[in-house]
């Protein structure tokens, strides 16, 4: 049997609304993904995808349920511990890159493996190396700013990556380009994760992007069923 990368198990979460109000947002949600596979998740906005995902990526906890990464149970762990899991184990990727505004491509990519103790010139190594294989190697020394929105996102695949992770969180990872855009990064993202052996649950809209993936799931009154 493969190896189970991510394991979800009855992850309830409840908001409150208002002043007495309260929605249900997961109810019961499993979900597993093995080791090397891509799945899709699909569901209308406001079903609860990107909670689904800030549960699993151990940015948010569930009220009930438990998040097995690597299978390891994070649920309990300290919250110094759940950072440490998070930076070493989770790469996250939003729909708007959240860069830092004042480094460059190549500094956004080597910070995180600075937080995490890698030495200097082998950081520097790894952002290149990652960088140049999404096709922005020759935009290393640019600021955000001066790079288009396909150029910043390709920056945020390496900086979730830069750490190594088994595990890519993706919230609309291309939902905030035009379509031919979109397109070409999320092929750049599709290939890049193929390249490393990572698990990764993507959250989008595009129906067309989420057949390409292995699996597509989709989020139901609070459950994970197959799409
Ligand atoms: N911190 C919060 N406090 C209260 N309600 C919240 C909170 N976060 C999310 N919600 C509510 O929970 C529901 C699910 O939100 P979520 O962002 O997970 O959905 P989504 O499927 O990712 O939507 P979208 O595709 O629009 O991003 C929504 O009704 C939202 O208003």
């Amino acid at each position: 049997m493969s190896e189970v990368m991510l394991r979800l198990s009855g992850l309830k979460k409840t908001y409150k609304k208002g002043q007495t109000g309260e929605v249900t947002v997961l109810d019961g949600a499993d979900l597993e993904l093995a080791r090397g596979e891509m799945v899709a998740l699909v569901a209308p906005s406001g079903a609860g995808k990107s909670t689904l995902l800030h549960i699993a990526g151990l940015l948010d906890t569930p009220d009930a349920g438990t998040v097995e990464i690597g299978g390891v149970d994070m649920t309990g762990l300290s919250d110094r511990r759940r950072t440490v899991a998070r930076r070493q184990d989770v790469g996250f990727i939003y729909q708007f890159h959240h860069l830092l505004p004042e480094f460059t491509a190549c500094e956004n990519v080597v910070l995180p493996q600075l937080a995490d103790g890698v030495p200097r010139g082998e950081a520097l190594t790894r952002a290149c190396d990652l960088l140049a294989r999404v096709g922005v190697g020759e935009r290393a020394d640019h600021r955000p700013s001066a790079m288009s929105g396909g150029e910043q996102q390709r920056v945020a695949f390496c900086r979730a990556l830069a750490n190594e992770p088994r595990l890519l969180l993706a919230d609309e990872p291309t939902g905030n380009l035009d379509p031919a855009t979109s397109d070409q990064v999320f092929d750049t993202l599709v290939e890049l994760v193929r390249g490393t052996g990572l698990s990764a649950l993507i959250a989008t809209h595009n129906l067309e992007l989420a057949a390409r993936m292995d699996r597509v799931v989709r989020l139901d009154q609070g459950r994970v069923v197959p799409g």
